[in-house]
């Protein structure tokens, strides 16, 4: 599973010239921070510069820069509302830009690539904890069918290309993710960011009652984001895989019970309803990160610290 053979290259040569994809997103940005503390040199292109749909221009670009190394953290991304009311795009444009930035790597002769999935590419109703093998085994969730198959699409993608020549590329699925550099944006976002917002303009305007999306049973797991980044430098340096590494912390909430926190770190002290008429998603996605733990991996950031930091980063990011 694990591979650094002598005869071998080093999975991820010191100092590499890696291409993060998506650099500007919550993934993206914190991956580029990790690879840059631990001195590597990071490439990037914004979306106007590069748009990664465009294959012929993505290949040119892999082509001209052959970096050591490429990560694959740009995506269509949205929460349970933004996936139920836009499948199409986020079914075409992950299709489309994991088609683009996988193959064109190849072309240019890039060995080495990781591709972030989604906890999301699970069945519905896999035996929880949710481990690496449950993929392909029920039928998924419907809020988010369109981008999960894209990301399994992704998934087969890079097993074929190890497959037929032998690429070393992997793929990691992290669970619900939160952190600096998120979208906040309350009907777009995931929950985590949506709570922070609507809780503290709830509490700017005095409001008694705060409405969130669904009956606050689901169980969620959350991750920040420089955990998951630590996470994706353990994975470019030690695995070389086809099965994917789940990513997560291990432990899980309830919706209402992540609502307490949030209000708690942002002080907002009025009443919590819910609104049963908005989707509720998955019952349940907590993985099984067994495999990660092995290669030496555990998370740093309690939940409640990381909430209290990200609702100060949002405050002042004027976002
Ligand atoms: N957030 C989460 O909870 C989770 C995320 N993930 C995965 O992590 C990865 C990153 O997600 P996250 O960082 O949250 O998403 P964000 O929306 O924060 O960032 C996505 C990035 O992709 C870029 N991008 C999107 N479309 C294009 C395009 N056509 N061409 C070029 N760049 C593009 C965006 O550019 P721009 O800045 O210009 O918009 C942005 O920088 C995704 O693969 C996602 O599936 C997995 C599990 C959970
Ligand atoms: C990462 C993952 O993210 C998405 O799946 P999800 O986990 O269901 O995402 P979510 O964060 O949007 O919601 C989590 C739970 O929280 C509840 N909820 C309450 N109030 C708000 C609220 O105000 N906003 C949101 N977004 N949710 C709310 C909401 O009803 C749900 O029960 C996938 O589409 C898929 O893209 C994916 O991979």
């Amino acid at each position: 599973m694990t591979s650094d053979a002598a005869s071998s290259p080093p999975l991820l040569p010191p100092a590499a010239r890696v291409f993060v994809a998506g650099h500007r997103g919550l993934v993206g940005s914190a991956v580029a921070r990790r690879l840059a503390a631990e001195g590597c040199q990071v490439l990037t292109r914004t979306r106007d510069e590069l748009d990664l749909r465009d294959a012929e221009r993505t290949a040119r670009f892999l082509r001209a820069e052959r970096p050591d190394a490429v990560v694959l953290a740009a995506a269509r991304v949205g929460g349970i509302m933004a996936n139920s009311t836009y499948p199409v795009p986020f079914l075409e444009d992950n299709l489309r830009i994991q088609l683009s930035v996988i193959a064109g790597a190849h072309a240019a002769d890039v060995d080495r690539l990781l591709f972030l999935g989604s906890s999301c590419i699970y069945p519905k109703h896999a035996p929880q904890p949710i481990r690496e093998e449950s993929l392909l085994t029920g039928p998924l969730e419907p809020t988010n069918e369109p981008y999960a198959l894209a990301k399994i699409a992704g998934i087969c993608q890079v097993q074929s290309y190890r497959r037929q020549f032998g690429r070393r590329y992997i793929s990691a699925m992290p669970t619900n993710l939160y952190g600096p550099g998120d979208n906040f944006d309350p009907e777009t976002s995931h929950v985590l960011p949506a709570l922070i917002r609507r809780f503290h303009e709830a509490k700017e305007a005095g409001r008694e009652e705060v409405v969130l999306w669904g009956s606050g049973t689901p169980r969620r797991e959350f991750l920040h984001s420089d955990d998951l980044a630590r996470a994706c430098l353990l994975l470019l340096r030690a695995y070389d895989d086809e099965t994917p590494v789940n990513v997560g912390c291990g432990q899980d909430l309830a919706i209402a019970e992540l609502a307490a926190l949030v209000a708690d770190a942002v002080g907002y002290r009025g009443r919590i309803g819910w609104d049963t008429g908005k989707p509720d998603g998955t019952p349940r996605k907590l993985l099984d990160v067994s495999r990660l733990e092995k290669l030496g991996f555990a998370p740093r950031m309690p939940l409640e610290t990381g909430i209290r930091e990200t609702y100060r980063w949002w405050l002042h990011s004027g976002s």
